[in-house]
């Protein structure tokens, strides 16, 4: 086993928006180097974890191929990544209640870090906190962490009753750690949101080789 697997972590890849800036359509099936970006993040993910679940919205069908279980949004009207995530974590408490994390990664991240989930575990366990949040470049990536399932009735009452949308501003009411990878060759958490993001993507991977 890798030393970055961490099998009592299901990893969940976000694919539950609605890609405007792509033209809509899902922009994992969108294919860079041949292959497309979800089976690029598939490939980095499932090392680091026990188990992979995909949250996305509508057909489930067009993600059967990938063999994961597929998890919709329940909060209506596309209410953002934390719908998301909170359909993840209730998935994970009925399917595998001896399960207490899920990291989170959106699914057009195809230079995703292959230590990924064991640096967020590293900082969210060195800081006593039940969450962790990705950064790079100065940025954190709010969709890309982890989260304790504990906090899942919390995360549903942020949302339909308090309405919550930001994500940060659910996550610092209890406590998130930050972990900061470099960004050379390139940002691990670059994310492909539009056709000019694809053509970077092709652009790198000409320049740097699979990376
Ligand atoms: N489940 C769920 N995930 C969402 C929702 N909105 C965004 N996401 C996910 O959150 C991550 C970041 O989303 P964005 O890139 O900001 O939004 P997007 O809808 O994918 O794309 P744009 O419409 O171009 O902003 C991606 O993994 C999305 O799939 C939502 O309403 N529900």
């Amino acid at each position: 086993m890798s030393a970055n697997a961490h099998p009592q972590t299901i990893g969940v890849l976000l694919a539950g928006g609605l890609a405007r800036r792509m033209g809509g359509g899902d922009k994992p099936l969108r294919e860079i180097g041949g292959r497309s970006i979800l089976a690029r993040v598939i490939e980095r993910m499932r090392p680091q974890c026990g188990a992979l679940i995909l949250n996305a919205n509508g057909d489930p069908q067009r993600f059967g191929f990938t063999g994961l279980p597929v998890v919709a949004d329940d909060i209506p009207d596309f209410a953002g990544p934390l719908a998301g995530i909170l359909a993840a974590l209730d998935h994970v408490a009925a399917q595998h209640p001896e399960i207490a994390y899920v990291a989170s990664v959106a699914a057009d991240t195809p230079f995703l870090p292959r230590d990924y989930v064991s640096r967020l575990h590293a900082a969210r366990e060195a800081a006593g906190v039940p969450l962790a949040c990705a950064e790079s470049d100065g940025r954190t990536h709010p969709v890309n962490g982890l989260w304790s399932v504990a906090l899942r009735a919390d995360l549903r009452h942020a949302l339909v009753v308090e309405d919550m949308r930001k994500i940060d501003r659910w996550t610092a009411r209890h406590g998130v750690a930050h972990a900061a990878w470099p960004v050379t060759p390139v940002d691990p958490f670059f994310n492909a949101n539009s056709p000019e993001d694809i053509d970077e993507a092709e652009a790198l991977i000409a320049r740097h080789g699979e990376i």
